[in-house]
Parts: structure tokens; sequence; C-alpha cells
């Protein structure tokens, strides 16, 4: 096992803020049931006695955030005191262990508020060993043997359908060309789409502009937001199609606007502009919904898209069970973290479903490539039918930020999982203190949040 020297690795600080990005101006990340989104993270720094550190978040939309910040902070006492080599060597136990505290996993269990949470202090944890091994996430990822990868895993509540040892022949499987992968990796990159041209608040002027630019780029694969008004949709998607031409794709996303017979009445309708996929038609925790939209529109050549809102492994397992996800949309910042992440990895490899990550947001770009590459190395050894979800906002704030090059997404090399903010970024961002954030309420852009919301240390 990997696992650092335990030398100076107590945990003695885990530093939480609430940070947040006035996006609702422009409409950037605007979507049908998300009509103004600030986005946002609650960012984690843990810091070891050595003063090493890991950096961790999980993105939010803005109110709210606040409520993640409060239940990390109820969450330290697990972690302040415990060895980070430990943790690393028992990674799966510590992971049940602050994920099943006794009086805590009521709120949850494995769900919402205190699992953003989770994936917030977890992520900042991964950070941490990847520095500590001067790797890349993902390299540390590929450069473990299947034993140690899955003994990061939690496997209670999908041994039905994955235990540990399919895991482990599933990794062994492609251990063979393995290594000329990573090369391939970093010549080549991993294929991104994006979603920027398609905001629900850009005008059509705004499309059309943006459109230009991104196949000018090199983009193939376009996604546009549905769901509130069908004749605004066609239209929108019409435009889409027609700058875009037949041999590139074009994607919808309804954010889980339909219920079940309307989301199929409204594909049908505009299964004429090809989508390849409809991602969250319905309601996230609809797997048997899902699974009825994806039958009925398979004639079509219309796929299910669905994941960046599914709480947790069990739900993605019922989703790959049910057939109501052909493309598995895997969040980095939402289940419980890499551990929880990776089990879903290898259960979409059993079930020979892409995995295509959601992204964009804080940081889930740059996270997320380090699981999306470390897959093709090591679990699916496939790109076909995969992309990353690329969106071009807020990398400025990070000091690895991910590159987007010729429409591929280049392969990391700093030390870590890409997500220390700069500090600069946080005297400005952090809510409701920062310098820009006082500006604007000074403004009147925004208004002064009330007292209860005032929970930045
Ligand atoms: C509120 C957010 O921008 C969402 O609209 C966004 O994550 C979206 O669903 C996506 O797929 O990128
Ligand atoms: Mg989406």
């Amino acid at each position: 096992m990997p696992v650092p020297n335990r030398n100076g690795l107590e945990i003695v600080n885990i530093d939480v803020k609430d940070v947040r990005f006035p996006t609702s101006l422009g409409g950037h990340g605007s979507d049908a049931l998300h009509t103004d989104p600030n986005y946002s993270c609650a960012y984690v720094t843990t810091t070891t006695e050595n003063g090493k550190q890991g950096y961790g978040l999980t993105f939010t939309c803005g109110r709210g955030t606040e409520i993640v910040v409060l239940t990390v902070r109820s969450m330290k006492k697990f972690i302040l005191g415990r060895n980070a080599a430990d943790i690393f060597s028992d990674f799966a136990g510590f992971w049940r262990s602050i994920t099943n505290d006794s009086q805590m996993r009521w709120l949850g269990p494995e769900k919402g508020v205190v699992h953003l949470a989770v994936a917030a202090i977890i992520n900042s944890l991964w950070d941490l060993w990847a520095r500590l091994e001067n790797k890349p996430l993902w390299r540390l990822l590929v450069d473990m043997s299947p034993e140690e990868l899955v003994s990061t895993i939690d496997f209670r509540y999908i041994t039905d359908v994955l235990t540990k040892e399919e895991a482990i022949k599933i990794l062994k499987d492609k251990e063979p060309g393995k290594d000329s992968r990573v090369k391939d990796l970093l010549e080549n990159g991993y294929p991104a789409y994006t979603t920027q041209v398609g905001w629900l608040g850009y005008s059509d002027e705004l499309v059309k502009e943006l459109c230009e630019k991104y196949l000018s780029l090199g983009f193939k694969h376009f996604k546009v937001k549905v769901g509130l008004n069908f004749e605004d949709d066609y239209r929108r998607c019409s435009l889409v199609r027609k700058f875009i031409g037949d041999d590139k794709f074009l994607m919808v996303d309804a954010n889980q606007a339909w219920s079940v017979d309307e989301a199929i009445e409204w594909m049908k309708k505009l299964a004429p502009l090809k989508p390849m996929w409809i991602e969250e038609p319905t309601s996230p925790d609809d797997v048997l919904g899902h699974a009825a939209i994806a039958r009925a529109l398979e004639p079509y050549g219309i796929g299910v898209a669905t994941g960046e809102m599914c709480a947790n492994r069990v739900m993605f397992k019922q989703f790959l069970q049910s057939g109501g996800m052909q493309y598995c949309q895997i969040d980095s910042a939402r289940i419980g973290g890499v551990n929880e992440i990776l089990s879903v990895y290898l259960m979409a490899e059993k079930f020979k479903t892409a995995v295509c990550p959601h992204a964009g947001g804080v940081g889930l770009c740059e996270m997320v490539q380090h699981l999306q590459l470390w897959d093709f190395a090591r679990v699916s050894a496939s790109r076909r039918g995969r992309l990353l979800e690329y969106v071009d906002q807020q990398h400025e704030h990070f000091v690895d930020p991910c590159r987007v090059l010729a429409a591929a997404y280049v392969a990391p090399t700093a030390p870590g999982y890409s997500t220390q903010m700069l500090p600069e970024t946080l005297k400005k961002f952090s809510y409701p203190n920062g310098t820009e954030w006082q500006r604007m309420f000074k403004e009147g852009i925004f208004p002064m949040p009330d007292e209860a919301e005032l929970v930045n240390e």
C-alpha cells in the first residue's frame, strides 16, 4: 500500500470556507430549475502536524452553502487528532465511520447535506494523499494494486451487484496495456463536450456566438438546456443543430423539469433534432421512471443520462440494474467523495455503461478529469461513447486549473487533486466577508445576508 510514513501526519486543523461567485448576474449555469445559481462551494483545507495540506470541496448553488459549512464543522471531531496515514491504510473503515455516525446518520443517511459535507472532507484527504506521494491523483489511483484500490471502498449495500473479489478481477483483467494507455492519456488527453453554449438564461444571439466559438475550438458535442417551454426549446435546439451541422452531436438537459409521461412526449417532439441523450428528464430519485423513459426513447436513438444529483452508490446501482441510465454521470463533489465514486465506476463497468461525468460548477472539471483518466487506464480501458463535460467557468480561481486543448482535457501533472484555490480568490469571494461580496452589497447588487447566514470563521 503506498501509505506515507505516520511521522507528522496527525491532522491538527480542518478549515472550511463558504466561497461564492455571482454567476447568476450573467445567467451562467442557469437551467430549467436552477434559474439563478451563484456557483459556490464549501472549501475544506485539512492540515497535518508537519504543515502538509489537502484541499477539497463540494459544489453548491449559493444559498445553503452555509449549511454545508456548518455540517463540515460538526464533522471535524471525527477527524481531528487522527493520523492521515492511518486513515489511508483503512480508508474504507474511515469512510464508514464518518458516513455512519450513530447520531448524524439520521440526517441522511448517505445523502443530502451530510453527504455533501463528507465529499468535501474526503476530497481534501485524497488531495493530501496525492500530494504526499507527489503525484496527481489519477496517477496515485492508477499506480495502486487492485487490492489496494478496493481497500478504500465500502462495499456495504452493493455486494448483490459487485463484490470486492469481482472488483479486483475487473481491475486485474485490465492490467495488460495499462502503461500504454497512460502514455496515450499523456499524449492525447480525454475528449470533452461543452455545455457553455446553451444555458437557459442565454439569448439566441449569445447561443449563436458561443456555437461559433466552440466549433472553432474543435468541439463536436454540444449540450443545451431545455424543459421550461417547448417552443423555446425547439427553436434553440434547432438553432444549435443548424450551426453545428448533422455530423456533430447535440445533447439536451432538463434538470429534472418533467414528470415521466411529459418527458417522453417532450422528447419525442424534439427527436427530429437528433439529440444523443436527454439528461435528468425527471426526479433524480425516480429509478423506474428513468427506465420507462429510456425504453420509450430507445427507438428514437435517445439515451438517458443522469447522476449529477444521484445520492449515493445504492441509487447508482439501481439505475444501472434497471436500464434507467445509458450515460452514468458521476459527480466528483456529491456522493461521498472519491471512495464511493470508485465503486460506481466499477459497477458501471460491470453493466458496460459509459461513464460521462458531470462537471462545471466550481472545481468539478478540475476533479473529475482525474477520475476519468483513471477509468481509461484501469477500468473501462476505452474512450468509446465516453466524454467529459467541460464548462469554461471559475477555472481562474484554481492553482492548477484544468486545461482543455482542441476539445480534449490535458492530463494534469501537478501533485494532488487540482482542488487548491488561489488565496486571492478566497479573499475576494469568501461569503459574505470577501472584498467582492462587500462591494456588491454596498452597491446594492445583492442584499446583505441576515445574521443566521454569517457562518464564515
Ligand atoms: C445549476 C447547474 O449549472 C446545472 O445546470 C449544471 O450542473 C448542469 O446540470 C450540467 O449538466 O452541467
Ligand atoms: Mg446536467
